[in-house]
């Protein structure tokens, strides 16, 4: 289990370019060793931002997104096409990249023929052993990560993946990573902005339990790195965060 980084950013577009940057720098590093990198995305505003720059900047890169394999740390449990699922704008955004649809494990929409548990051992047997090399994570204001909320059955939950039900966020169903699996990532990045999540990040970042505060009970292997903007980080400690150019 590693410690953490913390880097404040001035906005929550310079959190987003910069985790563009991050990660188009870390895959390139991680096909130079040879290997096919292994990145859990996340949904919410601040990566969906984050996407539309690696769309842009991406393309000229030095990665071959073809050789990325893309994974979901949640869902919303709704029909394919639904405006409420985070994979098909994502992928829409990321199209110009070219990744290959055989390394694109987009979880199981509701009418794929499952019902909400059975999609989730779906998504297991898919995953399998895999250890995501990044793992991105926003938070909510609750300090909700994936679809694991606080004093929720899914902050309690064993196993991979879970069918997540009266989320307290609408949609009520959901297909979520458990934090164990999360936790056997390499390296996860939080990304969060807007001052609604400075308590929940002061609470995790001083050592809130995962029940709690479930973004409290994640760490990376190798590394957990935090990129906020000022609002979210608002409430940290001085000393805790690093500026940009820092870590
Ligand atoms: O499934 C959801 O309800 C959201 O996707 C949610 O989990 C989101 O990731 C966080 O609330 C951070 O989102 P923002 O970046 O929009 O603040």
């Amino acid at each position: 289990m590693s410690g953490y980084e913390v880097v404040v950013h001035n906005s929550a577009d310079e959190v987003a370019e910069a985790l563009a940057h991050r990660l188009i720098a870390r895959l390139a590093e991680l096909q130079r060793d040879f290997r096919v990198p292994q990145l859990c995305l996340t949904g919410g505003r601040i990566a969906t931002r984050a996407y539309g720059h690696l769309a842009e900047e991406g393309a000229h890169a030095a990665v071959d997104w073809s050789r990325v394999e893309l994974w979901w740390g949640d869902e919303r449990f709704v029909p394919a096409g639904d405006a409420d699922r985070n994979a098909d704008s994502t992928l829409d955004l990321l199209r110009p990249l070219g990744f290959d649809p055989a390394r694109v494990h987009v979880m199981p929409s509701s009418d794929a023929g499952m019902e909400l548990d059975n999609a989730a051992d779906a998504y297991a047997r898919e995953l399998g052993d895999t250890v995501f090399d990044i793992c991105l994570l926003g938070m909510g204001p609750d300090g909700h990560v994936a679809s694991i909320f606080p004093e929720h059955p899914s902050s309690y939950a064993e196993g991979e993946v879970i069918g997540v039900r009266s989320s307290p966020k609408p949609p009520p169903e959901r297909i979520s990573l458990t934090l164990p699996v999360i936790d056997r990532s390499h390296e996860v990045w939080f990304i969060v902005s807007g001052a609604d999540k400075a308590a929940a990040a002061k609470m995790a970042l001083l050592g809130a339990g995962p029940v709690q505060v479930p973004a409290g009970g994640v760490s990376g292997v190798d590394r957990t790195l935090w990129l906020l903007d000022r609002e979210a980080a608002a409430q940290l400690p001085p000393d805790l965060a690093a500026r940009p150019g820092l870590s």
